[in-house]
C-alpha cells in the first residue's frame, strides 16, 4: 500500500465515523493520532470532505476544529456543494419539514372533526396521504380483497406477491410519438410484498427480539405477505410460545394453507382484518404480545395511527416492542421524513417512545422493481422500535 492509498483509507473512515455519530474527541484522535488527512475528498462515493460530513450531522464544534485543522472551506462535492451549502441545505430541509408536519398535523386535526361530523374524509394539500381516495386495490381494502393475487418469482429469482391494478396511459396515435393523444385502458404490477424487504424483515426482527428473554415468547404479526417476517419469527433459536398472524385476504389464506402454515402448533391464524378482531374484541383474549407488528397493504396513514391507538392494550408490558413498515411517503424524501416524524408524535401522545435506526437498502433499482410500480426509492429505510413510555423514570 503506498501513501496514497493510506490516505484514502484513513480519510474514508474519517468520514465515515464522522456521519456515524463520532465524538469531536474521536475525531481530534483519528486526525491527530492516526494521521487521517482532514483535506480528504471521498472521489469514489459523493465527493465529500470530513467538512461536508461535520455539516451532515450538524456538529457546529467539529466545523470549527476541522477548519482549525485546515479542512478546506469551499472543498466541493460531486454535487457541487460546499460544506456550506449542506449546512444551509439542511436548515431550508428541517423548516420545510416543520412546515410539512404542521400542515399534516392541521389537516390530521381537520380530519378528527370531520370524522367525528360524519362527514367525507379529506386529504392534505400535498401528496402526503391521511386518507385515500383511489379506489383501486392500491388504496382500496375492499377493492384489494377482491382482487386477485399472484405469487411469482422474477427474472431475478426475486419472489412476489403482485396484484394488477387498471392504469389509464396516454398515447399517440401517429408515427414517431406524433398525432392526437389517446387514453388507453391498460393494467399496471404492483408488488405487495417483495423479495427486496427480505434485509429490512432481518433487521426488524433482529431488533424487536435483541435482550428478549427467549422462553415464552408471544408474537402478532398483522399481515402475511410473503411470509417472510413470519418465517424470521419462526426460525429464532426458540419456537415463540404464541405467534399470531392475522391476514383477510383469500389469495394469501390459500397460499398459507399450502404452505403448511395452518399445521404449526404455535401459530394461530385470524383470518380477517386487525380491525375485525379489535371490534371483536378477539385480539385482547390473548392477554397481551411480547413483540407487534404490522405490514398491511393499501391501507392509508389514518389506518396505521388507528392501530397504534390499540397498542397500550395489545402490548404485554413495558418490554415489549413495536415495529411497523416505515413505507409512506418513500418515493420522496421529504415525504419519508414528514412521515416519520409525524409517526414518532403520534406514537409519543400514545404514550410509546420511538427508536429508530437506519438499514441500507441500495440496490440494483432495475432488478428489485422489474414490471413493478416503484413504491421505496430511497436509499436508506428508517427502522423504528417503539416501546411503551416508562413512567416510572
Ligand atoms: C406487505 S404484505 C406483508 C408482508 C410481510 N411483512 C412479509 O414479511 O412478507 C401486506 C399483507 O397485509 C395484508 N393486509 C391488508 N390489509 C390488512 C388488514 N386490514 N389487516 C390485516 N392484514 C391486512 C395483505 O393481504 C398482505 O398479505
Amino acid at each position: 500500500m503506498d501513501a496514497g492509498d493510506v490516505a484514502i483509507l484513513l480519510g474514508t473512515q474519517l468520514i465515515s465515523a464522522i456521519l456515524n455519530g463520532a465524538s469531536l474527541d474521536t475525531v481530534k484522535e483519528l486526525v491527530q493520532t492516526g494521521g487521517a488527512p482532514v483535506w480528504f475528498q471521498d472521489e469514489e462515493g459523493e465527493g465529500i470532505s470530513p467538512l461536508h460530513a461535520a455539516a451532515y450531522v450538524h456538529d457546529t464544534e467539529m466545523v470549527r476544529w476541522l477548519i482549525g485543522q485546515g479542512a478546506v472551506w469551499n472543498a466541493v462535492d460531486n454535487l457541487k456543494n460546499t460544506a456550506g451549502d449542506v449546512a444551509l441545505s439542511l436548515m431550508i430541509w428541517r423548516r420545510i419539514l416543520l412546515y410539512g408536519m404542521r400542515v399534516f398535523v392541521q389537516a390530521e386535526l381537520l380530519l378528527g372533526l370531520l370524522e367525528s361530523k360524519n362527514r367525507a374524509p379529506i386529504e392534505t394539500p400535498s401528496n402526503l396521504v391521511l386518507k385515500q381516495d383511489d379506489d383501486t386495490a392500491a388504496a382500496s381494502t375492499d377493492a384489494f380483497l377482491s382482487s386477485k393475487l399472484i405469487y411469482t418469482t422474477d427474472d431475478y429469482g426475486q419472489k412476489i406477491c403482485m396484484v394488477k391494478v387498471p392504469k389509464k396511459t396516454i398515447v399517440f396515435t401517429g408515427e414517431n410519438g406524433e398525432g392526437e393523444p389517446v387514453v388507453e385502458d391498460g393494467e399496471e404490477e404492483i408488488g405487495v410484498m417483495m423479495g427486496w424487504e427480505q434485509g429490512i424483515m432481518e433487521e426488524t426482527v433482529r431488533r424487536l427480539t435483541k435482550g428478549l428473554p427467549e422462553e415464552g415468547l408471544t408474537v402478532l404479526n398483522v399481515g402475511f405477505g410473503l411470509g417472510i417476517i413470519d418465517t424470521l419469527f419462526e426460525f429464532l433459536p426458540t419456537l415463540p410460545a404464541q405467534h399470531v398472524i392475522i391476514e383477510p385476504h383469500p389469495d394469501v389464506l390459500a397460499h398459507m394453507r399450502a404452505e403448511g402454515w395452518y399445521d404449526k402448533p404455535n401459530i394461530t391464524i385470524l383470518e380477517g382484518k386487525w380491525q375485525d378482531f379489535i371490534a371483536n374484541g378477539k385480539l385482547l383474549e390473548f392477554g397481551g404480545f411480547d413483540i407487534v407488528y404490522t405490514d398491511t397493504f393499501s391501507e392509508d396513514y389514518a389506518a396505521l395511527r388507528a392501530f397504534f391507538e390499540e397498542l397500550p392494550d395489545l402490548l404485554s408490558g413495558p418490554d415489549a416492542r413495536f415495529s411497523f413498515f416505515n413505507g409512506l411517503g418513500a418515493t420522496n424524501a421529504l415525504f419519508y421524513d414528514v412521515y416519520t416524524h409525524i409517526s414518532e408524535l403520534n406514537l409519543a401522545d400514545i404514550g410509546l417512545d420511538v427508536q429508530w435506526s437506519d438499514v441500507d437498502v441500495t440496490t440494483d433499482e432495475e432488478e428489485r422493481w422489474g414490471q413493478s410500480r416503484e413504491y421505496f426509492n430511497l436509499p436508506i429505510y428508517r427502522l423504528p422500535i417503539a416501546k411503551m413510555k416508562d413512567m416510572m423514570a
